[in-house]
């Protein structure tokens, strides 16, 4: 049997990780053979170029090459991880996926067509079967990230609120867009309250 593909999606400090793995021991309480990943990285030569993104000043790379990058990451991990374990029967978990694309190299002026089609070229186009757009008031996120990192933000982190909330934007318009694949997902509350409402938006899929 084939398994399933979930992206966790979101700004800053949303809870994506926290809930990845809360979400995974949960399905396994249910029986079901889970498994967690995250972009960018998730395959050896994602991981490398997950260092080549996060590493440096901003303006390291230009909007562009991020694309290009987060793009050819994408594609390894697709091809090396993601595929073979949903082929496999697993329910890969990924923290972040495309819309984080979609959204944070599309606020910086990319084309989200551009971006499918650079998706399309290197990952054959591949969507989850569900995305979760976990939601936090942007103070909230910030803080619990600043809380979590100290100084020692990454080359996205840092940059000024102005940005995060081009991305918020980006990701509602995906939402509204897509209401069948993206589900939009309070994560106000305890760890534990969240992953209950995630395991509830999963209900339909569950076997
Ligand atoms: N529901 C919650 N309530 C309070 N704090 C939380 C909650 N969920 C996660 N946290 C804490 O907030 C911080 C950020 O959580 P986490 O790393 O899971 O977010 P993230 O969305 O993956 O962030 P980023 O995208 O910045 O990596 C962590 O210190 C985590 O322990
Ligand atoms: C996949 C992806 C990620 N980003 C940005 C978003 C975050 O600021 C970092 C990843 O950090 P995390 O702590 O692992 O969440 O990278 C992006 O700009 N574009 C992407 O496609």
């Amino acid at each position: 049997m084939s398994g399933r593909f979930i992206s966790l999606e979101g700004g800053e400090g949303v809870g994506k990780s926290t809930q990845a793995t809360r979400l995974a021991e949960a399905l396994r309480d249910r029986g079901v053979d889970a498994i967690v990943t995250r972009e960018p990285g998730g395959s050896e030569g994602a991981e490398a170029i997950r260092d080549l993104l996060m590493q440096g000043s901003v303006t390291r790379w230009s909007a562009h090459t991020e694309a290009l990058l987060f793009a050819a990451a994408r594609a390894d991990h697709v091809e090396k991880h993601i595929r073979p374990a949903v082929e496999a029967g697993e329910w890969v978990i990924c923290d972040r996926f495309i819309d984080s694309t979609r959204a944070y190299q599309g606020a910086q002026g990319i084309d989200d067509s551009a971006i499918l089609a650079l998706h399309a070229f290197g990952s054959k186009g591949l969507l989850p079967d569900r995305t979760f757009l976990l939601e936090v008031p942007q103070a909230e996120g910030a803080e619990r990230a600043t809380a979590r990192d100290g100084a020692g933000a990454d080359r996205f982190a840092a940059r000024e609120g102005s940005f995060h909330e081009a991305v918020g934007a980006a990701f509602d318009r995906i939402a509204d867009a897509e209401p069948d694949r993206v589900h939009r997902i309070d994560a106000t509350g305890s760890p534990q309250q969240v992953t209950a409402r995630l395991i509830d938006a999963l209900s339909d899929l569950l076997p």
